[in-house]
Formats: C-alpha cells, structure tokens, sequence
C-alpha cells in the first residue's frame, strides 16, 4: 500500500536536501520555477534556509559571497535554460574570483536534449557550463545525487576554490529510491579542502630571499582572507616587521590603519620593493601584471628588479606573468604557519631606509587625504560623502561592507578604512558590476550583520530590483546609492542634443523611493549631516534602508581609477 511504500522509499527531492544537510549546508539561494518549486518548497519545510531572489544572476551572486564568507560553497539553485544561463554569469566570476559555489540547474530530459526534439527551454546545459566553471558535473539517477552532491562540494572548496556546475534534469527529483539504498548512498565528505603543506626547501628558499632583501614587501590578496589564517597571518607581519599591501578583498585582515600598513605609499612600495612576497594575489592586471611603470620599469613591458615569493595552491600559478624566484606551494595557513616556524621570533630588523622611506610618504599622502576629507563643499562629493561613511565603518567594524561602482568603487577603496577580516566584498577580479544586492544579501544571511552597501548609481542598477528581496527577508542592509546621476558622472553630453548622453541617467533619480515602495526606509540626503543621521538610523534599527546619496555629477573622473584601459576614441575625422 502506499502506507508501506512511504514508510520504504524517498525520493530525488529528498535526497537532495539529505545530502546538502549531510554536509552542513543550511542555506539555499535561488529563483523558484519548473522543474525546481516543489523542491525549494521542501527544502523550506524541511528547515532550510531558502533566500528566493527576483532574478537568477543575483542568487548566484549571494551563493558565491556566501562561499567567500564562510569557506562553505554556496548552493543556488535555478530553473533550467534562461534561469540558468542568468546564474552562469555568477558561476563565471565565482571561479575567476576564486569563491566556492555551486550552481545547481533542472534541466531537460537527456533523450529528449540529445535528439534536439524541441522540449521545454531545452538546453545542453553541462556542456555550456563546463567551460565556465571549474567542475561540472551531471546527475541522471537518484541514488546518485549523494556522490553529486559530494562531488560538487569537494571541488568547489579543495584546491583553488572555484564555481561548480551541477545538471539534474527535472525527472531525477521525482524518482522514488529504497530507504535503506538511499541511506548508503549519501556521502559526508571527508576533508573536503585538504591542507596542501609546502615542502621545506620551499620555505628556506622564501625565507632566504626575505633574509637578504633591502626593501621587502607582502601583498595580501582576498585569497589570503579567504584562508581565514588570520592570526597567522598578522603573526609573521609583525614579527617580521615587513610593510603590505592589502587588495581590496584583503582589506581588514589587519586593520587598514596598522603601522604596517603601505596602501598610502602603495606606488611608491611597488616600483621601490626589491623582494616582493605575494599572498593569496595573482600577478594579473590589479597588479599591471607584474612589469612596467608601477614597478619601477621603464617601459610598459619591462620587467622591474623585483624578485617574487608566491605563495599560492596552483603549482601554475608562478611565473604566469613574471618570474617567481622562490613558488611557495601550499595552502596559505600550511604556508604563512611554516614560514612562522621557520623564521622563530623574526627575520632581524627591515632596514630603517625603507620603513623610514614608507612612512614620510604615508604621512604625506595621508595628511592630504585628511585635508581633502575634511573640506565640505556646497554640493556633496565623494569625498565628503565617504568621510561619514569611513567614520560609521570605523565605529561599526563588524559591519559588511559590499562596494561597486567606478569612483563610488575607487574612493571607497581608499577612504574607508576596513578593521575585521573578509568584511569588504566588491567587484574582484573581474571588476564586475551587479554584486552589489547579491553579496549583501548572504553577508546579512548568513552573518546576520550589519551590512553597508556603497553603490555607485550605475552599478545598483544591476541589482536594484532586490531590494525586494531585502524587504521581504527584513535583511539588516543600508544600501548608499551615491547617485552622481551617470555612469562615471552626469555631465556627459550628446553632440546631436536629441537625447540623454549614453553614460547619463535621469537627473536625481528617486531611489530612495524603490525601497519604500517595498515597506523600506527611504532617505535622500543632499549633504554629509543628512548622510551620517540616516545611516545611524538605519544601523540603530537595522531596518532595510536605501540612502539616496545626491553627489556632485561633475566630481569623479572616466572609469574611475582605470581609465587607461579604455581605446583611445578614434579622432574625429575634421
Ligand atoms: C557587468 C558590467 N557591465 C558594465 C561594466 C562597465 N562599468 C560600468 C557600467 C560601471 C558603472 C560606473 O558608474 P557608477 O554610477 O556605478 O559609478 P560612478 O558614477 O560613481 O563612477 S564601472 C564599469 O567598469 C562592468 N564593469 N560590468
Ligand atoms: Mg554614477
């Protein structure tokens, strides 16, 4: 009878939840639809988290920050075809930034896609995925799901962290399996992220290239606070009294204002370091790739006297731009706590020429920022707008603090001082706009912090309609659209006068009002005291709020910091 049969059997649906629980996975990002509903529905029954967003690419997103966060890998879950199409562009950057997730897709029938019979938003799916993720995998039995499921997991977190794709097509979540079979085919995965210890010469050759260096210099990427190896970390730092760079994602794994600290005399250090030791950061173009201006060569593509220590898990990794004297591989907490060993109390003192030649720059650039943040201009700019910001972060320094944007992205990057690790979540590697809403709604998910969203107008727009889904969940976010009413600025013109310039938007926006719309708070504020009341507003009742920023649309330059990278327009033909 089905009494019997119930008491016997499960089935794909179930399966799935069972082998995420297994595996201390709790939180589910997704977008309801066939052939997913019923099981986000049961999911949701069955006590896990279910955050269901207003489009696919922002789940993905949340799923990838949820990753970065916690070491984890995100789950987001799509319908098949366009839904999952929507969540590749997650799935993508996640790899390219190195943060763990999962993109679980339904997807068609397999006889049905392999013969191009035309089914419902048929698509190849695992095929299109692969070449976009780091692993891509595809489930066509229940009683497979557990090995799908493990296997997804330990490729997401072992090794460089990465997306993976995993393909059920709709008819495996209704397969009915023995109880007794389904129990043994659920895998807890064991040591999913195995620690890869460097070998000693590999620390002796490191350690010996920092014993002989006059000017010796760390830089710490976001895979350095993705390690959560902080203490060990800020350990050898201070016991080696070496000056580091931070990149953006690494801000905060010591606090911005450490003595240590170089981002103030950040070109100064990087054409100037004779030993450069890289931690958890890829030579790629964040750092100009290794070679010209920035590092005190004289044309662009040569290379400068540095001589690199890496320390990264991808045996490849060295010598992809420039050559690596001494590769550190390993994981980074196996290879910061080997060095730490290695080196005892210190490696002597770093030359006071150095340090000396750090600090009178430092001071310099700083006592100018200072000057620059303390003006208040009529009309609110950047820098007096992310001066209250740079105050509110320093007095809430648990709190997350997503950015995106071009100068909303540059300025923030650095005025607003970070304090506690993995707390900055932007636009990485790929400079990708549209992170904004995702990445804030796992930080306040799955933390249950306060998070900060500083969003150039442009870059919320990617997002914006999440600010539902922020409503909805009643999510801690205090999003700061810093609206200078225009990619880049609001003063571009179009020669023919016929319509808006391409990089303009309507002239001070109401975006607060989106957020009221849903039941949020909306605040303008046209000045600094307007900005900081409301964020203290919205910090003391953690209720979802939009600041609608007013920022002078003439301040702020093309792209921002990048603006080398765009093609010289092609004269105009006189
Ligand atoms: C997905 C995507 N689309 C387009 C871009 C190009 N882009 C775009 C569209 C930016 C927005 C800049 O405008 P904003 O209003 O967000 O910031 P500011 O006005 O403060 O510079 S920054 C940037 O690199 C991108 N990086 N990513
Ligand atoms: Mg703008």
């Amino acid at each position: 009878t089905t009494e019997t049969q119930d008491r016997e059997t499960t089935d794909g649906f179930h399966l799935v939840i069972d082998a995420l629980k297994l595996n201390d996975i709790d939180t589910i990002f997704a977008l309801p639809g066939i052939p997913i509903t019923d099981f986000l529905r049961i999911a949701q029954a069955d006590g896990m988290k279910v955050i269901s967003f207003r489009h696919e690419q922002h789940a993905g997103n949340a799923a990838a920050a949820a990753g970065f966060i916690t070491g984890k890998p995100g789950i987001c879950f799509t319908v098949s075809a366009p839904g999952f199409l929507n969540g590749l562009t997650a799935l993508a950057n996640a790899t390219t930034n190195c943060f763990p997730m999962i993109l679980i897709s339904g997807s068609s029938e397999r006889e049905v896609v392999d013969l191009q019979q035309g089914d419902y938003e048929e698509m190849d799916q695992l095929a299109i995925a692969k070449p976009l993720c780091k692993a891509a995998f595809r489930v066509l039995h229940a009683e497979d799901i557990g090995v799908g499921i493990a296997r997804a997991i330990r490729a997401a977190v072992s090794g460089r962290p990465g997306g993976v794709y995993l393909d059920l097509p709709a008819k495996v979540f209704a397969q009915s399996v023995a109880k007794d079979v389904a129990e043994r085919s659920l895998i807890k995965v064991v040591d999913p992220a195995p620690k890869q210890i460097p070998a000693p010469e590999a620390i002796q050759r490191a350690v010996d290239l920092l014993k002989g260096a006059k000017k010796p210099l760390i830089i710490l990427g976001k895979g350095a606070a993705y390690a959560q190896a902080d203490a060990e970390i800020r350990s050898f730092i201070e016991k080696t009294g070496i000056p580091y760079l931070p990149m953006s994602m690494a801000k905060g794994l010591l606090p911005d204002n450490h003595p240590q600290a170089a981002s103030a005399a950040r070109s100064y250090v990087l054409a100037e370091a004779d030993v450069v030791m890289l931690v958890g950061a890829r030579l790629n173009w964040l750092l100009s790739h290794g070679k010209g201006k920035t590092w005190g060569a004289g044309d662009s593509k040569g290379w400068g006297k540095q001589q690199f220590i890496q320390i990264d898990i991808s045996p490849t990794e060295a010598d992809s731009n420039v050559a690596v004297a001494a590769p550190l591989v390993g994981d980074i907490g196996s290879a910061i706590g080997a060095l730490n060993q290695a080196i005892g109390s210190g490696l002597g003192k770093v030359p006071a020429e150095w340090t000396g030649a750090i600090a009178e720059r430092k001071d310099k650039n700083l006592t100018k920022m200072a000057e620059t943040l303390a003006k208040n201009p009529p009309v609110m700019n950047f820098h007096s707008a992310l001066n209250v910001v740079r105050e509110t972060v320093k007095a809430n320094p648990k709190a997350y603090l997503v950015n995106e944007g071009a100068n909303a992205l540059d300025f923030t990057r650095s005025i607003v001082d970070m304090y506690e690790p993995r707390r900055r979540l932007d636009v990485g590697t790929w400079g990708i706009m549209g992170i904004g809403m995702g990445f804030a709604v796992a930080a306040a998910a799955v933390t249950g912090e306060q998070v900060i969203a500083v969003e150039g107008d442009s870059a919320f727009g990617f997002s914006g309609m999440e600010v539902e889904t922020i409503c909805r969940y009643n999510l801690p976010i205090c999003i700061v659209v810093m609206n200078n009413n225009g990619i880049y600025k609001g003063t571009d013109v179009n020669p023919r006068g016929d319509a808006m310039a391409v990089t303009q938007f309507v002239k001070n926006a109401r975006y607060d009002m989106m957020m009221e719309a849903f039941g949020g708070v909306g605040v303008t504020a046209k000045n600094p005291e307007e900005l900081d009341k409301a964020l203290k507003e919205a910090i003391a009742s953690r209720k979802p709020t939009l600041i609608n920023a007013l920022i002078d649309e003439s301040a702020g330059t093309e792209s921002g910091r990048i603006t080398s990278l765009n093609p010289a327009a092609a004269k105009k033909k006189t």
